[in-house]
């Protein structure tokens, strides 16, 4: 018999945000920086010690603070944690209703701790389906309940199912009656708390983990856990049907690749965790305005893990997040970050209600549902009422107050409109960079491919190189559609700039306190402004770092190749290749304190210590250069298949490419593109490799005697 959905009532709810600061760990060095105050306030303080008097007193401190609906402190335990957010959300499901819990927060915060946890301290998924099986076990009414249970994982934008010994992929597909669905996942009958354990730690098992520099068993993937409970009821409501789903999520890391000192696969990993996680901070960031301005575009469908938790994000479920932070000083910008979208959630709204469905439902209890229908109609009809009026009768004494309000809100507006350009950008250059490696591999199996056709042979390493090839296809034209998604929100947001921009001239216009509103508006945009500037500055700041690991990357490589400085002059100025002041590289003492105030200068100067001889070409949106051939230097072959790693870094400004290659040519390259940042003008560049070198050449025209000239 089909189910039909019953009036049960719709109860609009907020995220619950809960912050929690893992403890030092034994290897750490650095200042604790994260104090929690209350149970919920979190204050992260300025981790620059050596700021003078003079920015001190002008308030100039990187000291940030934030309220949340619970905060735990490094001393907490995820029971703790369980029992303040968690317990009540958990007993709803064995009722009928949808929940979510999701961990937030950089690599090696403890986001998988909080989840998994250990044996002295189980995580909140272990506390969640005790809870589930103690709470059907102490039922005491006839009902009859089921329990089944799935557990994916989302892996460079690939769904896998972990219950699977050799999951192959899994599609997403939209459901009308449920909503996203992942086609074909496995879903297991469970009969205690101790089946879904052992599912979970072999699922937790074929999870994809590496160790990176940042943290020793980093999650790769983002893992979803689902457990649903099915309740027949068996008395009043004969034939009832309650379903309850609780959705447990453990992110994958948001990571610098300069943090995780990852190369290869595990790059390609960072990018896809943290494009997917980007569009995951889009898409609070939307749901928190949403609640605010009524706004309605979410831009789930730019990953697969933000279609998997868009209930958790705005439909039927009453979901917690919890956001974990390090305490180290070096992770400043992470936790301040973290703290900045956990905040944001604390705006989105949910809409709970009991699934229930019924089968062979009576013309009696057809009649039950239609006339709480109908209360439920009245009631709202009233609610709306008074609203209307509370809204069209404003007091009097209030419109003074309300005078400057308008300011305000356009202030406000025109700071999240920068927030939003500022991540919108972000998530854009992970997918050029995503799309501008896919493209580097795609023309390494080309090359591969015609290799093994030119010698005649065609087995099976031909069939997987050109199932790999459709794979990176599939996904360059998804990034590509993605891409171009983003590009026309960025111009969505320049023209709402713009907009509001006029509203806030044409408004001091008409006012009569003229000079003092412009003034006041001049000094909002200015702070905008500087908000922009300094994450450009910040930007740059990485540029720089990126460029210093470039240059020592590339010392190392010379040195470990067992060459002494004086015979790596030699060999580079026989080759024509002129490299100078060495010694200003980190490695040697330069701290980078010392370095980045000549931030303008440095654009292109760390790559102007060494000036490269050779054939310059362009590719997507980096530009390429290719440097001496090592091979013909006579050095060590060992050496060469030493130095095979892509060490990339990346920011989201401009990053370079340093690439010592099997080739064995070694190439660097490097994007600046800090002006599509400024003031927002993006270029987001999805099209041709060819037209992309000639748009780079014309918008960064190369300078005189920098490493980009021949
Ligand atoms: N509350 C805690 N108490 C003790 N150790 C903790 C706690 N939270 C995290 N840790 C330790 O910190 C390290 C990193 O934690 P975890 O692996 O959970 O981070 P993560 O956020 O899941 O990282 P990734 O995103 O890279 O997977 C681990 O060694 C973990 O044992």
């Amino acid at each position: 018999m089909p189910s039909i959905r019953a009036p049960a009532t719709k109860q609009t709810t907020t995220l619950t945000v809960a912050v929690k600061c893992r403890p030092f760990r034994e290897r750490e060095r650095g200042r604790d920086i994260v104090r929690v105050i209350d149970n919920k306030e979190v204050l992260v303080l300025d981790p620059d010690l050596s700021k003078d008097y003079l920015e001190r007193i002008q308030n100039r401190t990187k000291e940030k603070k934030y309220c949340f609906d619970h905060a735990f402190d490094p001393g907490c335990t995820n029971l703790d944690v369980y029992t303040k957010c968690i317990l009540s959300v958990i007993s709803g499901v064995v009722n009928g209703l949808n929940a979510t819990v999701f961990a937030y927060g950089s690599t090696g915060s403890g986001k998988t701790y909080t989840m998994v946890g250990t044996q002295d301290d189980p995580g909140l998924m272990v506390l969640s389906l005790h809870t589930i099986f103690d709470l059907i076990k102490r039922d005491k009414s006839s009902d009859e309940f089921e329990v089944t249970c799935s557990y994916l994982e989302v892996y460079n934008e690939v769904i896998y199912d972990l219950l699977e010994k050799s999951s192959g992929h899994l599609e997403l597909r939209e459901d009308p009656e449920q909503g996203v669905i992942v086609a074909g996942l496995r879903c297991i009958k469970v009969q205690s708390a101790d089946k879904i354990l052992e599912l979970l730690n072999l699922g937790n098992s074929r999870r994809k983990t590496e160790s990176t520099e940042a943290n020793a068993t980093s999650s790769r993937s983002h893992a979803v856990l689902e457990i649903k409970v099915k309740r027949k009821q068996k008395n009043k409501y004969r034939n009832q049907v309650m379903r309850g789903k609780l959705a447990l999520v453990d992110l994958a890391g948001s990571e610098r690749a300069s943090e995780t000192n990852s190369g290869g696969q595990k790059l390609r990993d960072g990018a896809n965790i943290n494009r997917s996680l980007l569009a995951l901070a889009n898409c609070i960031n939307a749901l928190g305005k949403q609640q605010k301005k009524g706004l309605a575009y979410v831009p789930y469908r730019n990953s697969k893990l933000t279609r998997i938790l868009k209930d958790g994000l705005s439909g039927n479920s009453q979901t917690v997040m919890v956001a974990t932070v390090s305490p180290v000083d070096s992770q400043y910008h992470h936790t301040v970050n973290t703290l900045k979208y956990a905040d944001r959630a604390k705006e989105i709204k949910t809409h709970i209600q009991k699934n229930i469905g019924t089968i062979d439902t009576h013309v009696s209890d057809y009649q039950q549902m239609i006339d709480s229908l109908q209360i439920e109609v009245c009631r709202l009809k009233k609610e709306l009422a008074e609203k209307e009026s509370q809204l069209s009768v404003k007091p009097v004494e209030k419109a003074a107050d309300d005078e400057l309000s308008w300011l305000n809100i356009l202030s406000h507006e025109t700071s999240e409109n920068v927030q939003e350009r500022i991540n919108l950008q972000k998530a854009s250059f992970e997918l050029e960079e995503t799309n501008l490696r896919n493209r580097l591999e795609l023309q390494h199996l080309d090359d591969a491919i015609a290799k093994e056709q030119a010698i005649g042979k065609d087995g099976e390493v031909l069939e997987v190189m050109r199932t790999r090839r459709q794979v990176i296809l599939d996904n360059i034209r998804e990034n590509d559609e993605a891409g171009v998604n983003y590009h026309m929100e960025i111009e969505a947001n320049e023209k709402h700039r713009c907009q509001l921009q006029n509203m806030i001239e044409e408004a001091i216009s008409n006012n009569g306190n003229k000079t003092y509103l412009r003034i006041l508006s001049q000094y909002r945009l200015l702070g905008m402004a500087n908000t922009e500037l300094q994450f450009e500055m910040a930007m740059r700041d990485q540029v720089i770092n990126n460029q210093r690991e470039a240059l020592r990357n590339m010392w190392d490589l010379l040195m470990g190749l067992g060459l002494d400085e004086r015979q790596i002059m030699d060999l580079a100025s026989k080759k024509g290749i002129t490299i100078e002041d060495w010694t200003t590289t980190p490695h040697l003492g330069l701290s980078s304190r010392e370095q980045s105030p000549d931030l303008a200068s440095s654009k292109y100067s760390s790559f102007g210590h060494c000036r490269c001889m050779g054939q310059s070409y362009s590719r997507s949106s980096c530009t390429f250069q290719q440097s001496q051939d090592f091979g013909s230097m006579s050095l060590p072959q060992g050496h060469l298949d030493l130095a095979h790693s892509f060490s990339r870094e990346e920011h989201h400004s401009s990053y370079y490419l340093l690439s010592h290659d099997h080739s064995p040519s070694a190439c660097m390259s490097m994007r600046t593109s800090s002006e599509h940042w400024f003031g927002g003008r993006s270029s987001s560049r999805f099209g041709t490799l060819d037209k992309h070198s000639q748009d780079l050449q014309k918008s960064y025209p190369v300078r005189g005697n920098s490493s980009f000239t021949r």
